[in-house]
């Protein structure tokens, strides 16, 4: 076997421009499919998102991350409307394996924004966002919104090309996989900020060795600060997966991989912060619309509620911080 040192790169653009041929949108569904059953990690290029919207999104997180530990405490997740579970989440609080020590990572959580008077405010995930009261609307607020537009924008493709890649014996049709991006589905995005790590400790990451929760994961990282490893088992090696210049990684969840009855790998990954750089990125996941039940594609008949799943998966990794979700 060869040494296998980069994940694929997939570029959709005949997906995103209206000129794009038949072909070359088959082979954008080839090459994700491949990607996504042998790896669950891919960068995309050819995506339709500029390289300002981009540059925006990181310089929101960098933003966020110059307030102060009282600003940043006042938008804390403890006092985020019930299980809406937004705002910011200090250093240390989520553990992925027994062994490791909490990541050292501190984020900065925006989902979809939904109003108090909603009667669903106050559900997991579901809730407004909480936003610092010191930062300009037009340099923070609503930039963020407008990503995340974008992000629900690209994630709608993405699951169509990930549909027409499942298996033809399946019958499935070409919208398939487009009820876990509609009715408002949950679509947390984190600004992450990495502190420098100068000393090494095989027990402390940025975040430890986990697979998301979610369908689909869209992730932007700032050019220069690597340090994300995805797990490869036929090699049994970490794969190094560095930023690129405009592109984004794109990762299959837990969720997804059960919707497809393992097709599509949910892949482990981890980020090491072994550097005395500090490291930013900022991840979309599409968790998917909560009250959907799946029933696993291939037939097999095994069914999950999103909601129920992802809620289930997070509470595993944020201990006492977690007694809200409950
Ligand atoms: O910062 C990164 O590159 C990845 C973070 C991550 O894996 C996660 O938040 O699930
Ligand atoms: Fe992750």
């Amino acid at each position: 076997m060869g040494n296998i040192e980069a994940i694929p790169t997939v570029d959709i653009s005949a997906w995103i421009d209206t000129f794009g041929t038949e072909e070359e949108r088959q082979r954008a569904v080839d090459e994700m499919r491949n990607a996504c059953t042998r790896y669950g990690f891919f960068n995309l290029v050819g995506h339709g998102v500029s390289p300002q919207a981009q540059r925006q999104a990181l310089n929101c997180a960098k933003l966020f991350f110059t307030l102060s530990e009282q600003e940043k405490m006042d938008v804390c997740i403890s006092k985020s409307i019930g299980r809406s579970f937004r705002g910011y989440e200090p250093p240390g609080i989520q553990v992925h394996q027994e062994g490791l020590l909490p990541d050292t990572k501190e984020c900065f959580i925006i989902g979809h924004e939904v109003p108090e008077h909603d009667p669903e405010c106050g559900t997991f995930s579901t809730g407004p966002n909480l936003w610092p009261k010191s930062l300009p609307e037009d340099e923070f607020r609503i930039p963020i919104m407008e990503y995340q537009a974008r992000m629900v924008a690209l994630v709608k493709v993405l699951l169509k090309i990930l549909a027409r890649g499942l298996p033809k014996e399946w019958n499935c049709s070409p919208d398939v996989l487009d009820p876990l991006g509609e009715s408002n589905p949950s679509i947390p995005m984190r600004l992450l900020h990495y502190g420098p790590q100068p000393i090494r400790d095989d027990r402390q990451f940025g975040v430890g060795d986990h697979t998301d929760f979610g369908c689909v994961t869209i992730l932007l990282q700032d050019m220069g600060t690597e340090g994300l490893e995805i797990w490869y088992p036929p090699t049994e090696t970490w794969i190094p997966v560095p930023p690129q210049e405009n592109a984004y990684v794109i990762n299959i969840g837990d969720m997804l991989q059960k919707f497809t009855g393992g097709y599509y790998r949910s892949a482990r990954h981890r980020v090491v912060t072994f550097t005395a750089n500090h490291r930013y990125s900022v991840p979309f996941f599409l968790n998917g619309q909560l009250k959907l039940k799946c029933k696993t594609l291939d037939g097999s008949g095994t069914e999950t509620i999103v909601g129920e799943h992802i809620r289930g998966r997070l509470l595993e990794t944020m201990g006492k911080a977690g007694e809200k979700l409950k």
